[in-house]
């Protein structure tokens, strides 16, 4: 079973193409044209397992966030299509993620109603070149469209590099965590309603 998916956006705003294999080994091709945020896709994809190729064109000369917020809503949608309906899978996955000084945990749902608790702070108001504001609207957006349930929350910490990428490291591990295959599902969706 291929767990493969192609998702293309485009608006006046971002211009995007995502694709991902969720039974891939981590490699990644990542071009937002934002740095930070490549490094971001690229380590996601790496602890998620995922095969991930991400190509955004965006509006830039505006600000950032159309490119990361709709960047978001796309890798969702690509996780989510990929999914086929959530068939087969154990659904809930979490970590722990520690970073030097900081460690953070990402508990994970696959339930088709989508929330997310969003427990992070920084202490600056940027991370390299990238508003660190920007990082709710990145997990927000892909947790709307990934059809996920997502709590993530800084334990402790302080380097704003360190609770970003922990962030990212926590989602994808927690990820994988939940879309591994479950025999005890017998391929269908694991609900007592029988759908998700
Ligand atoms: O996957 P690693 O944590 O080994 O590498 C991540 C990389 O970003 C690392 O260079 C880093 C270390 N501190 C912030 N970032």
């Amino acid at each position: 079973m291929s767990r493969t998916a192609e998702v293309a956006r485009d608006t006046k705003e971002t211009q995007i193409r995502v694709s991902v294999d969720l039974d891939g080994t981590g490699v990644s091709q990542i071009s937002t044209g934002i740095g930070f945020f490549d490094h971001m896709l690229e380590s996601f994809a790496r602890h998620g397992g995922i095969d991930l190729k991400v190509e955004t064109k965006g509006d830039l000369h505006i600000d950032m966030h159309h490119t990361v917020e709709d960047t978001g809503i796309v890798l969702g949608q690509a996780i989510k299509q990929a999914l086929d309906g959530f068939k087969g899978v154990r659904r809930f996955g979490h970590a722990y993620i520690p970073m030097d000084e900081t460690l953070t945990r990402c508990a994970l749902d696959l339930s088709n109603r989508p929330y997310l608790i969003w427990k992070v702070d920084f202490r600056t108001p940027k991370v390299g070149d990238m508003d660190t504001e920007l990082f709710k609207e990145f997990h927000h957006a892909f947790a709307m469209n990934a059809g996920a349930c997502v709590h993530l929350e800084t334990l402790y910490g302080a380097n704003s590099h360190h609770i970003a990428e922990s962030g990212f490291k926590a989602l994808a591990r927690a990820l994988r965590q939940a879309v591994e295959l479950d025999p005890k599902t017998h391929g269908h969706a694991p609900s007592t309603k029988g759908v998700l």
